[in-house]
């Protein structure tokens, strides 16, 4: 389950030795630049040149609706696994110990996306899961939390 998907690009190692090294913040990928192409759409000349000029947001809406998943999230992508367990499980210490290896990238924070914070939707998840790497995991649900 670990790595599927995976395109050849790998983030590259951080300064910082150890599990530590894969907490949080993904400035290592920063390189694979994530942008979402509606932003794209709204400043790229080359897009506006192409659509009516007075109609804004409603060619907007329309390249919104025809983009493919990639080309509204750019390299964004949900993660690859999820731990779930129960309160006092251990779940922590099996993310901390799957961290360690160097193609995983895992939440510094768990998103509880699936129990506290479904109704925010998909685009909100892909934000804190904001990775050009695979191996993503999220550490996002306790059964007892359901
Ligand atoms: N291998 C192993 N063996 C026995 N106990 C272990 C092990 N790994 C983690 N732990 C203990 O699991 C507790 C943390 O579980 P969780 O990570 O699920 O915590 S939490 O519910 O999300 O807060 C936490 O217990 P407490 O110290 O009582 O809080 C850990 O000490």
């Amino acid at each position: 389950m670990i790595n599927q998907g995976y395109e050849g690009k790998r983030c590259p190692p951080s300064k910082s030795a150890g599990g530590k090294k894969l907490l949080g913040k993904l400035d290592n990928c920063a390189s694979l630049e994530v942008r979402s192409a509606a932003q794209r759409a709204s400043t790229d000349p080359r897009d506006q040149s192409r659509a009516p000029a007075a109609s804004g947001s409603h060619w907007a809406d329309v390249k919104l609706r025809n983009m493919s998943v990639a080309q509204k999230y750019g390299n964004k992508k949900l993660p690859n696994a999820l731990i779930v367990g129960v309160k006092k499980g251990g779940t922590r210490a099996v993310l901390e110990f799957i961290r360690i290896h160097p193609d995983v990238r895992a939440l510094g924070t768990e998103p509880h996306f699936f129990d506290r914070n479904y109704d925010r939707g998909l685009d909100w998840y892909r934000d804190r899961t904001n990775t050009a790497c695979n191996g993503y995991f999220d550490l996002g649900l306790s059964m007892d939390s359901l």
